[in-house]
């Protein structure tokens, strides 16, 4: 049986707003195991970045336990949590703010380690520096540069390579990918897999974006309104989910299992067939639309352009 790394129990977290108090976590209970993914899904609003926040006591709950490895986060005193931080850290959304853009990647990368006074010589720091931009891919020559003069995919590299540092054991992703394009998405939720195979590392993953959460998760939490509704493995959910909500957030999943990749296969098809259409759409007339082609189209403006020119031609050869 898998070990368990954080075991929660009843935690609670209120806002006081105008509107009277706002319970952003409301007496909710799950556990992550050593090494696994818990993927924490839900529209916005419903207390996800709170929950994980609450986890590395950057906030302080209300009520509840969080058992780290059989001890309560929440009676830590200052100095035990400047101790856990070490091993449990957060790598945030939006890689254009959260890094100061005054500080080079070196000092970044170095800030954590100068802050918790790890390494006692500069050449240890600097090495351990050096050693964390190879393990999340960032080349040697982008040390001195600044924030703004990467694109988001190297900025939440040095993101991860920050929460990496002090050799965490749990990390709070929250929509670590959120911020980046499509195909540099991939890149860094391929880079957070390998790092987890190779260091053994624990991830509470908040997203709602159901693709990347299935793509990365072992188990997912849905969260509703600040309580969780339902946490199963991830084929679980989307087969078969079974709170209502969990189903209003995947409708597309409600199929029976052995439909789901049938009907996959045969909208991947359609579509394939409708971008060749498309394709061969754009220089032949089309059928079935009646568009022109762009070959006719362009053919018609020279024939309009030269019935244009005749008789300011005429008028000048008479004159
Ligand atoms: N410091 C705060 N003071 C008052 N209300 C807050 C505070 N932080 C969060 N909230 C509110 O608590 C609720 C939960 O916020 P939270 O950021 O945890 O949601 P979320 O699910 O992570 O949403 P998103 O995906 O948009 O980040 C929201 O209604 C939010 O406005």
């Amino acid at each position: 049986m898998a070990e368990k790394l954080l075991d929660i129990q009843n935690l609670t977290k209120y806002f006081s707003t105008k509107k009277g108090l706002l319970h952003a976590v409301d007496n909710i209970s799950f556990h992550i195991d050593k090494g696994e993914t818990l993927g924490l899904v839900g529209e916005s609003g419903c207390g996800k970045s709170t929950t994980g926040r609450l986890l590395i006591r950057l906030l302080e709950a209300d009520r509840g336990q969080i058992l780290y490895n059989g001890d309560d986060v929440l009676k830590y005193t200052s100095r035990q949590i400047k101790e856990a931080r070490r091993e449990m850290q957060i790598v945030f959304q939006d890689p254009y703010s959260s890094l100061n853009p005054r500080l080079t990647v070196f000092e970044l990368i170095a800030e954590p380690l100068y802050v918790n006074r790890v390494y006692k010589t500069k050449s240890e720091k600097e090495a351990r520096i050096k050693e964390l931009m190879d393990t999340v891919g960032l080349a040697q020559r982008l040390i001195t540069t600044y924030p703004h003069e990467l694109d988001g995919g190297r900025r939440q590299r040095i993101g991860v390579a920050r929460a990496l540092a002090l050799k965490p054991e749990f990390i709070v992703l929250d929509e670590p990918v959120s911020a980046l394009d499509v195909c540099i998405q991939a890149q860094i939720l391929n880079l957070l897999k390998n790092l987890q195979r190779e260091l053994g590392l624990t991830y509470l993953f908040i997203s709602h974006n159901l693709s990347v959460v299935k793509h990365v998760s072992d188990r997912i939490a849905v969260m509703y309104l600040g309580k969780i509704v339902e946490v199963a493995d991830y084929k679980s959910i989307f087969v078969n989910p079974v709170h209502p909500y969990s189903q209003a957030l995947l409708p597309r999943y409600r199929w029976p299992s052995w439909m789901v990749s049938g009907s996959g296969l045969f909208w991947k098809g359609i579509s394939l067939v409708r971008s060749i259409r498309h394709r061969v759409a754009a220089f032949t007339d089309d059928a079935f639309t009646g568009r022109k082609s762009v070959l006719s189209r362009r053919r018609s403006c020279c024939r309009l352009a030269k019935t244009a020119m005749r008789p300011a031609t005429l008028a000048i050869n008479e004159t």
